[in-house]
């Protein structure tokens, strides 16, 4: 096992991809932020209140509004979980036609993910714009999709697995790479 990323370089990376979204983002008021369960939806709560208090700071009244996906339900390499009436695949409560969204997940690897969520995206309605946003993205691309804010761009054999800890899931931020 090696550690990629420690605690505090979780919390850099994490406040360093709140200022690139609060930069380059056209405009701030009609972001909409969605969260990949299981680790993306913490990531995208942390950068919801980086974001609010940039905003705060510079007068600008809006709340962001947060959403999540459980993609498993979509997946189509996990067909057998199709049908799990456990899974509640979209918890999105608000409108989200015209609004840019910014899907966040932990971990960018062959984009099946992603395309699976733009699917339940779609379902719920036509943003003007979906951008992703990835703590780690790692080599393994099946698709042609890419993320637009990257925390960190890890090289990763194939038969590596990158692995991230979050403290509202495992009690501690850690990104490592282990062999599979
Ligand atoms: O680009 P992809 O090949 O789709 O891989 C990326 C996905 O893989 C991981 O999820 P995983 O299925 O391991 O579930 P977890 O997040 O609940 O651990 C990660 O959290 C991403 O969601
Ligand atoms: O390395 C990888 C690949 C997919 N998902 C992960 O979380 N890590």
């Amino acid at each position: 096992m090696k550690i990629v990323l420690d605690a505090a370089e979780v919390e850099t990376i994490v406040e360093r991809m709140a200022i690139d979204l609060y930069l380059h983002v056209p405009s701030i008021e009609n972001l909409v932020l969605i969260g990949i369960q299981s680790r993306g939806d913490k990531l995208a709560e942390r950068l919801r209140i980086l974001l609010e208090s940039k905003m705060e700071r510079d007068g600008i009244q809006a709340k962001l509004p947060l959403g999540t996906l459980n993609v498993n339900f979509y997946r189509d390499d996990l067909v057998k979980n199709y049908d799990s009436p456990n899974v509640r695949a979209i918890d999105i409560n608000f409108d989200i036609n015209n609004k840019h969204v910014i899907l966040v997940d932990d971990v960018f690897y062959t984009g099946r993910t992603v395309r699976a969520a733009l699917d339940a995206i779609f379902a719920e309605g036509r943003p003007s714009k979906i951008s992703m946003l990835t703590l780690v993205k790692r080599p393994g691309r099946e698709l042609p999709v890419l993320p637009e804010f990257i925390g960190l761009d890890v090289s990763a054999a194939d038969n590596e697995y990158i692995k991230v800890k979050l403290k509202e899931v495992e009690g501690e931020d850690l990104v490592s790479i282990h062999p599979r």
